[in-house]
């Protein structure tokens, strides 16, 4: 639905080149959830502007519905535009217009009949729960209001892709839920597909199917949210999903810890399955081990079971190593050698 192909663009700034985006393919197909996250600078934005050509890339393409968007005509860019819906941090509506007429807008724009753009301001307002603020102005509405108004807005010329660029970075985290609720309803019951940015791992969290991580312009991981959370790769994303995860040890508590010589620290790692398994308790009873749950985290990604947890094992080195081996066949362990590993 949208491709990057080996995109790149190249600001001139002050004599300066910048390389905001380099080298990015991603593929993100009809239906999906699909976010980009990055911490400031990373070229996110820059990548999401591509989509709608609000910026030309100077390297590599981007495709659209199979069209490939620099070789488009004025016309086809406004007939694709229409089909691409896009939301703010910062909402952008029109504070001289009403919430109809800020809805009502794009339609106006296409030449929609009146009576049409009656008919589907109103169920717009119905779906994103404001039909009784027709005709307030923005200024009486609250963030989160604003941006269900940005939100109806945008999908009313029925677009197929939704783009959003950090739409819930400017709301507290109940209404950043009622938003994502709404943005998941929106991607199931009007068959949007939806690329949207953020620095925020919750919101990644809580609606992506899939996921890339932005670093220095590039994309420097990539795959389903649930493996991006359960098999991170890079310093990055592991710093994202602590984010969200609370997953490390204390730096004092990991210095008390290591100044017992027969004490040892493991990152225990289960999905699915494995975490309604008595593991720890089995593993004391069949070693001479005793065993120390320091942090425990289960969370569910995308459905499905996700533990973390952080366990002391005391004994001699031989058993730890015969409990560790037996372990190892049911889930992923890690030796924790600093209080940020
Ligand atoms: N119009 C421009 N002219 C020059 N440099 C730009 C321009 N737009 C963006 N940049 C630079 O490109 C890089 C990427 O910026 P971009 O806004 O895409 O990042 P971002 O990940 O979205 O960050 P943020 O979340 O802070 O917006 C930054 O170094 C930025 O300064």
């Amino acid at each position: 639905m949208i491709k990057f192909e080996g995109v790149g663009k190249v600001f001139q700034s002050k004599g300066r080149e910048v390389a905001a985006v380099q080298d990015v393919s991603l593929s993100i197909e009809k239906g999906e959830i699909f976010g980009v996250i990055g911490f400031s600078g990373a070229g996110k934005s820059t990548l999401l502007r591509l989509v709608n050509l609000l910026e030309r890339p100077t390297s590599g393409k981007v495709i659209v519905n199979e069209q490939e968007n620099l070789s488009l005509s004025e016309k086809e860019l406004r007939k694709m535009r229409q089909r691409i819906g896009m939301i703010f941090q910062t909402f952008n509506l029109f504070n001289s217009r009403t919430v109809f007429g800020n809805v009502a807008y794009p339609l106006k724009i296409a030449k929609v009949p009146k009576q049409e753009i009656n008919r589907r301001v109103t169920e717009l307002l119905q779906f994103v729960g404001l039909a009784d603020k027709a005709n307030y102005y923005p200024e009486q509405l609250s963030g989160g209001q604003k941006q269900r108004v940005g939100i109806a807005r945008a999908l009313a010329t029925s677009p197929d892709i939704l783009i959003c660029d950090e739409a819930t970075s400017a709301l507290d985290p109940e209404t950043t839920s009622d938003i994502l609720t709404l943005l998941k309803r929106v991607n199931e019951e009007y068959n949007v597909t939806i690329l949207l940015i953020t620095h925020e791992m919750q919101v990644i969290r809580t609606i992506c199917d899939r996921v890339a991580v932005m670093e220095n312009g590039r994309v420097i991981e990539e795959g389903s949210v649930f493996n991006l959370f359960t098999n991170p790769t890079t310093k990055t994303t592991k710093n994202f999903i602590s984010s969200v995860l609370n997953d490390k040890i204390s730096p004092q508590l990991f210095e008390k810890l290591c100044g017992n010589k027969s004490s040892h620290l493991y990152r225990i790692i289960f999905t699915g399955e494995e975490t309604s398994k008595p593991l720890l308790s089995n593993i004391a009873k069949s070693f001479e081990v005793d065993v120390n749950i320091l942090y425990g985290n289960i969370s569910e990604i995308q459905e499905v079971l996700f533990g973390n947890l952080i366990v002391e094992l005391q004994g001699n080195q031989v058993e730890i190593g015969r409990a560790v081996n037996h372990l190892k066949q049911y889930v992923e362990v890690q030796e924790v050698t600093s209080h940020a590993s």
